[in-house]
């Protein structure tokens, strides 16, 4: 297929991105509006002297947590719910313009928390965006609260039961839990009990392992309860684990142009795709933080195909895992499985 007609075919294909972080969708151009509409001042840093000087430093970053710095330094911008709204609303826009009808996305309370932001304000403003999405642009989403590893556990557990008191959960406001921020360091399994209660009450849970870490962080979080690996791209270190993990279908969630970003590899060719296709290990391809790393969900599939080049059907599979293992009831499955057919047939 040429190129114009593969770029038709992955920009038309059903898409479910399970893998961005609405804070991550914060793009330079936001930050400074938000800054202005808040009477904020930016850190003193020369990074934030422009538009142009803060997406210049996101062509340079040096490992997780050179980004995650950034990351949490630009958050300081969103203070009421609308913020939170208008930035949810903006990733829901550019994903429906890139493919997305299904997305689950991550967001992180307590970084705002700390800050003074109210939980409520936080989770109210980011579901009237998914709202929205769900209302105007037919996506359905998913939100996924995410405790953060450079944090004490202590304040994971206070959110933990606030998160438990709100009734999210059972009001079908957050569906889910994951963790995230910096991998390696802190200890592997510092949220299980968080994890054992919440396993127990059957909530979805998901973790960033094996991104900068080793295998050993994805078994640990499959030990204490994860269903899902956000990354582990390290999977391949540890064979009989991946033979685990193709066994019993647990989906990761990877993020290809996250992780050349992160300098996690050298090149996208470097992400194991065909070795996870090889070994029937499912996985999505994500954005992870499109803001900070240039690329939506479509770029990191065209950043796939380039290093890969994979054929309609290796994509059929890709995009077909993706509907399946995404936290959905069987009703929107089948409605998504038969879009992604419609559109395959069109290329073969
Ligand atoms: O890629 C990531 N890894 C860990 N934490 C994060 N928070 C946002 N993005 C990431
Ligand atoms: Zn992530």
């Amino acid at each position: 297929m040429c190129q114009s007609k593969i770029h038709e075919f992955l920009q038309g294909l059903p898409k479910c991105e399970h893998h961005v972080h609405l804070e991550g969708c914060l793009t330079p151009e936001l930050t400074f509006q938000l800054a202005s509409r808040n009477g904020i001042t930016l850190p003193d840093d020369p990074a934030y002297a422009s538009v142009d000087a803060l997406k210049n430093r996101f062509e340079r970053f040096t490992s997780l947590d050179d980004f995650l710095h950034y990351y949490f330094e630009s958050m300081a911008v969103l203070r009421s719910e609308q913020d939170f709204a208008d930035l949810a609303w903006a990733y829901f826009l550019q994903a429906d313009a890139d493919g997305v009808h299904h997305a689950e996305v991550f967001f992180d309370p307590q970084v705002h928390q700390e800050r003074g932001i109210s939980y409520e304000t936080v989770v109210n403003g980011f579901s009237a965006g998914c709202k929205r999405a769900e209302q105007e642009l037919g996506i359905s989403t998913r939100l996924i609260l995410c405790f953060l590893r450079h944090l004490p556990v202590a304040s994971a557990n206070e959110l933990y039961d606030q998160f438990l008191a709100s009734g999210h959960y059972e009001a079908g406001v957050i569906h889910g839990l994951g963790w995230s921020s910096s991998e390696v360091g802190p200890p592997k399994d510092m949220f299980r009990d968080i994890y054992a209660s919440a396993a127990a009450k059957k909530i979805p849970l998901t973790a960033h392992a094996g991104e900068e870490g080793d295998a050993s962080y994805i078994s640990t979080a499959l030990e204490v309860g994860a269903q899902r690996i956000d990354h582990g791209i390290n999977l391949i270190q540890d064979p009989q684990l991946m033979q685990r993990v193709a066994k019993e279908s647990i989906l990761l969630s990877v993020c290809p142009v996250s992780n050349l970003k992160l300098q996690c590899v050298k090149s996208i060719a470097e992400v194991p795709i065909r070795k996870f296709l090889e070994a029937g290990v499912k996985f999505s391809i994500n954005s992870d933080d499109p803001a900070y790393f240039g690329a939506y969900i479509l770029g990191n599939y065209c950043a796939v195909q380039e290093a890969f080049n994979l054929s309609v059907l290796e994509w059929r599979i890709i995009a077909e895992n993706s509907v399946q293992e995404s936290w959905i009831p069987n009703e929107r499955k089948a409605e998504l499985l038969a879009k992604i057919e419609a559109h395959v047939k069109r290329f073969l």
